[in-house]
């Protein structure tokens, strides 16, 4: 009955056009020659060039740098995963920025409330900013402060995120198929047609007709779970670069339309976009050093294996968990990497609007101090989990604060260093 009548409001909302995107995985093609042409130039990748900066390869200035190709193990040619996902990203800015022009054509029609929906609707929201408080209390807190329209809106996506994540990595993990993941992905169709399956779906398929929200990023995370299942190594940084947009880049991609960004800021939309997908990467690039030893007893190693190998080290390692010298100058790189990612993220943090950027920087701050509690065990994560103290949470929190307060900069050079 309730599930009817939530079905029936959020019908009536209508719902957002879906873009005729192809999903990532399908253009993950091989690169012919004019797809050289049309990529290589036309973005210049920001993480690319990081990358390549990392591992020690010289490409010369930001500016020169032409985005990098991977050989795929039969020594062809490739478009790298940061290619491909950075044109994800320059698909979601530009239709943000088509909605947000056509929202300021379209004349706003008052909402026709059917008795009784209403309560339904924010009930379902309330459970969302249960689970999330439950799951993930800092992070809840800092939501308290954005307008209640945004704060309802990202806690029904944080839901609908950390339900597809407990498909793969919750209780019922072992019972999951490719078939149910597929389930899932039509019922993601159903609530983005107005058609919410249940309570939770519902919220969110309400927030995705009020907010320029997008299908893809939602589809790719489904995508980045069916990877789960089906792999268990990673043979180069750029197919564990793909697996980080898929399960956390995504998150910042469906996360920026709900927490906008500043109407003083100078930085384009792209650019903005692009520091919400570092934040993602850098999370989860810290999640997997965090996690090297609980994944390697579930038989996982995501780390990248050629950089494995090029460190004298092989998976044996890793199961034997011993803390050896090889092993603290390959986490020193693989740190300083996640590191990298974050510095990225941290130039996007202040473009947003005022009220979205202290959650935001709370949670950066937090989870990159992960990354120092992994220095301070002595590289040990195969048997010691690095996490943050509660002090060190609680200092985290006004310094973040802090931070949220510096407006974005007027000054249009500097703006122009971030849309590099
Ligand atoms: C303010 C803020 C952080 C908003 C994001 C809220 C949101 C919708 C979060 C969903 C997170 C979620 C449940 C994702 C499912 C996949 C997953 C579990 C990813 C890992 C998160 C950490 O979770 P945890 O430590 O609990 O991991 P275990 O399951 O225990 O192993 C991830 C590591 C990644 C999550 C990614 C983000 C939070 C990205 C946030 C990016 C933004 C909000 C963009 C900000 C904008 C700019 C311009 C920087
Ligand atoms: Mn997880």
């Amino acid at each position: 009955m309730s599930v009817a009548l939530i079905w029936v409001v959020c019908n009536r909302f209508g719902f957002l056009e879906t873009t005729k995107f192809e999903t990532l995985s399908k253009s993950r093609t091989l690169l012919r020659s004019e797809r050289i042409k049309n990529l290589g130039k036309k973005h210049e990748c920001k993480s690319s060039y990081m990358n390549a900066d990392f591992m020690g390869l010289n490409y010369g200035t930001k500016k020169e740098f032409v985005s990098r190709v991977v050989a795929n193990p039969s020594g062809e040619l490739a478009v790298s995963s940061e290619q491909l996902v950075y044109e994800v990203v320059l698909k979601q800015a530009a239709l943000v920025k088509e909605q947000m022009r056509e929202k300021e054509d379209v004349e706003v029609k008052p909402d026709v409330v059917l008795p009784g929906t209403l309560g339904l609707l924010s009930e379902a929201y309330d459970r969302c900013g249960e689970v999330c408080a439950e799951y993930a209390k800092t992070f809840y807190l800092g939501t308290l402060l954005m307008t209640p329209e945004r704060r309802k809106a990202i806690w029904a996506i944080y839901v609908w995120c950390r339900r597809t994540d407990e498909l793969v990595d919750g209780p019922n993990a072992s019972h999951i198929t490719p078939k149910a993941l597929d389930r899932w992905e039509s019922r993601l169709e159903d609530l983005f047609n107005g058609r919410p399956f249940d309570m939770l779906d519902a919220a969110l398929s309400d927030t995705v007709s009020k907010f320029p929200v997008d299908i893809q990023p939602f589809k790719d995370m489904i995508e980045g779970m069916r990877m789960d299942l089906r792999k268990s190594r990673y043979k180069t940084f750029d197919e564990l670069y793909l697996y980080c947009y898929y399960v956390a880049g995504t998150v910042g991609l469906m996360s920026v339309p709900i927490m906008g960004i500043a109407p003083e800021s100078r930085a384009s939309t792209e650019s903005v976009y692009n520091a919400a997908l570092a934040l993602g990467i850098a999370n989860q690039l810290t999640n997997i050093l965090r996690d090297v030893g609980e994944d390697a007893r579930r038989g996982r190693v995501y780390l990248p294996q050629d950089e494995l190998a090029q460190a004298g080290l092989s998976d044996e390692d890793i199961f034997a968990g011993k803390v050896t010298d090889k092993w603290r100058n390959f986490m020193k790189k693989q740190i300083k990497r996640a590191r990298a990612f974050f510095d990225e993220a941290q130039q996007g943090v202040t473009q947003l609007s005022s009220a979205s950027r202290w959650p935001v920087w709370a949670s950066l701050l937090l989870y990159r101090q992960i990354l120092d509690e992994i220095e301070a065990n002595d590289y040990n994560n195969f048997t010691r989990r690095a996490y943050v103290s509660k002090p060190k949470k609680l200092v985290s929190l006004p310094v973040a604060y802090a931070k949220s307060l510096v407006p974005p900069s007027r000054n249009a050079a500097l703006s122009k260093a971030i849309d590099l």
